[in-house]
């Protein structure tokens, strides 16, 4: 399953990362604001179960989020998003996994993972901004799978067909949410027109 979330507060916010002239900290914070709204969209189905509760007037019935949510951002750029969602689902527990892409072969490396306990019954969510040939968020849901991982939702900001195939043709269980689905990738992996480099442009580095 593929949903572009086409809002026209995230479009709008979307825009302002991807001009050049926009300095880090109106990245960033454009980039949290994003992320809560994805959320609230990404959120939309997960399971609750009944309670019995006492409201000051009398018994009624309502309704808790039933399964526990495992946010993992892939470092660095991922990070960007995790307290825009943590916002939404304070509850969430987060595990990190670090991964570069080799600038002359695209090819992912990992070099850090920390998960919580029990991925196997949680809902988790893998999120970086970008998707460019899928690489890194293929050889991420592995190590989330290799831990046990189930129920795997992918967040990212900006994607190409090139990685959403990728990630459907590994993982085809997997759910990906994209704020914008852009063209192609350039001869040296970078999304077109996209944003740049993402974890650049959010620590200010380069
Ligand atoms: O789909 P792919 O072709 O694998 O490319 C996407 C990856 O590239 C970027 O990370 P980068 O390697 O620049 O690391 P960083 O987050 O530390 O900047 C981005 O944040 C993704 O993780
Ligand atoms: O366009 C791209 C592609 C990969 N990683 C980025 O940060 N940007
Ligand atoms: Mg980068």
């Amino acid at each position: 399953m593929l949903e572009v979330l086409n809002h026209p507060l995230i479009t709008h916010k979307l825009t302002q990362m991807r001009k050049k002239e926009t300095g880090t900290k109106d990245f960033r914070e454009n980039l949290d604001e994003i992320a809560e709204l994805m959320a609230y969209e990404v959120c939309r189905d997960l399971p609750t179960r009944p309670v019995s509760i006492e409201t000051p007037i009398g018994p009624t019935t309502g309704f808790e989020l039933s399964r526990e949510v495992v946010i993992v951002p892939i470092l660095r750029a991922g990070i960007g998003l995790l307290d825009g969602i943590r916002r939404l689902v304070p509850t969430a527990k987060v595990g990190f996994i670090g991964m570069y892409r080799d600038e002359e072969t695209l090819k992912p490396h990992e070099y850090f993972a920390k998960f919580p306990s029990n991925l196997d019954e949680a809902i988790v969510m893998v999120v970086d901004p970008m998707l460019a040939t899928g690489g890194s968020a293929v050889d991420a849901i592995n190590a989330i799978k290799k831990r046990g991982a189930k129920t795997i939702k992918l967040v990212s900001l900006v994607g190409v067909p090139e990685g959403v195939q990728a990630v459907q043709h590994a993982h085809p269980d997997v759910d990906i949410y994209l704020a914008a689905l852009d063209d192609h990738l350039n001869e040296k992996g970078y999304i077109v027109p996209g944003l740049g480099d993402a974890g650049d442009r959010i620590f200010g580095t380069k």
